[in-house]
């Protein structure tokens, strides 16, 4: 039994959970449970009638069974995200455990490929800003893409390390940390966890976490929550790197007393508690987390952005205006790529970090301007800022939207105008096709299409 499993992990389970590894053991080979979170600015609720709610996440459920996600048009339309269900608790944490300016600016340090940062663009529900951060570069794209489909404006991606984040002392409102971990939470799901885990492998990525939480710490603001989180059960990455933090009389530890019914396990650390999901418990994979509050008073003089006026309104094509709902509240401005529209409020803050971070991806792009035409750009179609009756709109039937995904080229419905349509299934946008009379050719991009055959 337990053979899955290397010798040293098995034997510090053991020691660690005493008479309930045996149980601990076997639930860790267990089959996997499937669960989503839906994106309420697209979806109010999933077709399936089965799904049983996330008790401590408002929008996540759990599947009756596992799709096939990528033959669902709704998954490419930024409607839901597949996400194991511990990992949303992240969402009663930030809902009932901390007090926030009506606007937060919140940092994801490590955010890739994006579960937690797409919960907290549903938090936000618009307000404030996120960075999204991931420092290895094909995941910052991963990051990036995930958070394009989610579809918020108020969204910025950056890839940089920890330590870049000294640029921006006393910044930010809450720090997410999901730490790289050993994973060992994740051994149920993911086979490369177990063969990657070794004891020299966990203490390392012990060390890596203070590394990491050292480097960004300056970066909160005094009074700030950090929120630190792993997929472990190695005490070293989880109580023992808390209560380092609490020696250092950095931070003072929240409470998270959460329900008895919900089954998450309470670990106490200095005059509080963290929360553990063990996989013979809690109906999700195994995960830790603890909220902290930075101690001391904020200095005003600390947050330093720069005050910059926002380009005039009369500059921005009025084509391009008129994509965004109640464009007056959003800042345009124009690169190489084209148009990009971001929340006009926070504008200081996003040149703030076009100044002193790696930005991958801002706001929403719109379009361009070739030869004196407006060209929409894909993202546009998928933002929940698009206004929707700045072009035709073509719904299509569950086979029509996976050919459209797979690239290929649509007949026009027989009334519509030539130009731009926003293609949408179930009344959430795909992407646009071009009419051009005789057929609609596909601009859904090369990069997201479809590539397994489709069924008959
Ligand atoms: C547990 S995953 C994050 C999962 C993500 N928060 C989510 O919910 O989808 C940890 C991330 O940290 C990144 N990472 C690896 N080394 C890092 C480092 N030294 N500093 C910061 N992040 C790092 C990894 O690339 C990985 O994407």
């Amino acid at each position: 039994m337990n053979s899955r499993f290397p010798t040293d992990f098995i034997q510090r389970i053991q020691q660690q959970f005493g008479d309930a590894s045996t149980d601990f053991l076997k639930a860790l080979s267990n089959d996997v449970v499937t669960s989503v979170r839906y994106n309420p600015s697209k979806l109010q609720s999933l077709s399936d009638v089965a799904a049983e709610p996330v008790s401590w996440c408002k929008d996540g459920v759990y599947l009756s069974q596992k799709p096939i996600f990528t033959l669902d048009p709704l998954f490419h339309a930024g409607c839901y995200y597949p996400q194991e269900a511990s990992s949303m608790i992240l969402d009663w944490i930030l809902r009932s455990h901390t007090e926030l300016p009506e606007n937060p600016i919140i940092l994801d340090l490590c955010g890739a490929p994006g579960g937690k940062s797409t919960l907290i663009a549903n938090f936000l529900a618009g307000k404030g800003v996120l960075v999204a951060n991931e420092v290895i570069k094909s995941r910052a794209n991963i990051l990036a893409e995930n958070l394009m489909k989610w579809g918020y404006s108020n969204c910025v991606v950056t890839r940089n390390d920890p330590s870049d984040f000294g640029r921006l002392p006393s910044h930010f409102d809450v720090m997410v940390v999901d730490a790289p971990c050993s994973g060992e939470g994740m051994f149920r799901k993911d086979e490369r966890a177990i063969e990657e885990w070794s004891e020299s492998n966990a203490a390392m990525c012990a060390s890596r976490q203070r590394r990491i939480l050292t480097d960004a710490w300056a970066t909160l603001k005094p009074g700030g929550y950090l929120i630190y989180s792993t997929c472990t059960f190695n005490p070293a990455e989880n109580e023992e790197n808390i209560q380092w933090l609490l020696e250092g009389n950095k931070a003072e530890i929240i409470p998270l007393n959460a329900p008895n019914n919900w089954c998450i396990s309470s670990l106490g650390i200095g005059n509080g508690n963290a929360l553990a999901f063990y996989p013979h418990k809690s109906k999700g994979e195994g995960l830790f987390v603890a909220l902290l509050r930075k101690r001391g008073e904020e200095s005003a003089k600390e947050v330093n952005l720069k005050k910059t006026k926002s380009k005039e309104k009369s500059k921005t094509p009025a084509v391009v205006a008129n994509c965004i709902k109640d464009s007056k509240n959003f800042y345009f401005a124009e690169d190489s790529n084209g148009w990009r529209a971001f929340p006009n409020q926070f504008v200081n803050d996003l040149l703030f970090y076009l100044r002193n971070l790696s930005v991958v991806r801002y706001g929403v792009e719109v379009g361009q301007i070739i030869k004196g035409r407006f060209q929409p750009a894909h993202e546009l179609a998928l933002s929940v800022d698009i206004n929707p009756e700045a072009f035709n709109i073509c719904n299509l039937s569950h086979g029509e939207a996976l050919k459209y995904l797979k690239g290929e080229i649509l007949q026009p419905p027989s009334e519509m105008e030539k130009g731009y349509v926003l293609i949408s299934y179930h009344g959430s946008p795909l992407g646009f096709a071009k009419n051009i009379g005789t057929r609609m050719n596909n601009l859904y991009p090369t990069s997201l299409r479809i590539r397994m055959a489709l069924p008959e």
